[in-house]
């Protein structure tokens, strides 16, 4: 793949990355920075009504009237701090679109994943806009059509890259973080929404 920024049109949808968003420089203190500073937090989901421990640390940043749940949590709502606002800005002036709010999630080696799911909450709208700003260990995000998964895209997101999901993505694909048995570092994925309240 190449280092250049590409948009691809995938399933009435548009995916838009630019691998090298940041510089290694920059992306490298704000893994440290929020590594440090966010707020994470290990949480259960009832699944097939049983609770189960995500594979995964997270935390929710967001304007204080807009809140977040899903499979059963909610998240407590934390403000923005310094490198997170800036973060969102940097993607709102990117992506051309606002944001008021953000989930981030912590990888911790490669047995933490994140599995086949849309973000296709009602609060986040019709055609919700999904930017994800990586930072750390590359890891794999791999995208799938709901027709019997015909179509599969993947990308191995890198150090500092952003990723723009739009258009009707959310309504007719899924995407993943598998779990992987190579040697992996940690990653943070921070992914910016407009949430209604
Ligand atoms: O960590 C990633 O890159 C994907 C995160 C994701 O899909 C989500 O938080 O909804
Ligand atoms: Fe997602």
């Amino acid at each position: 793949m190449s280092n250049e920024s590409h948009t691809t049109d995938f399933c009435k949808g548009q995916i838009i990355y630019h691998p090298k968003w940041l510089t290694p420089k920059n992306s490298n203190k704000y893994l440290s920075q929020l590594k440090q500073s966010l707020p994470w937090k290990s949480d259960k989901i009832r699944f097939m009504g049983k609770q189960h421990s995500i594979p995964r640390l997270h935390a929710w940043i967001a304007d204080s009237n807009i809140n977040y749940s899903y499979s059963g949590i909610s998240l407590e709502i934390n403000p923005w701090s310094t490198a997170t606002r800036e973060l969102k800005m940097l993607c709102e002036q990117s992506c051309q679109h606002s944001f008021n709010s953000m989930l981030a999630n912590y990888y911790r080696n490669g047995k933490d994943s994140n599995g086949w799911h849309a973000d296709n909450e009602k609060e986040l709208g019709q055609n919700p806009l999904i930017a994800i700003v990586s930072f750390g260990q590359v890891r794999r995000l791999s995208i799938r059509s709901n027709d019997n998964h015909k179509e599969k895209l993947d990308y191995d997101l890198a150090n500092g890259s952003l990723i723009i999901m739009k258009g009707e993505l959310q309504h007719q694909t899924q995407h993943c973080l598998r779990k992987t048995q190579k040697d992996c570092a940690e990653r943070i994925s921070l992914t910016f929404r407009l949430t209604n309240a």
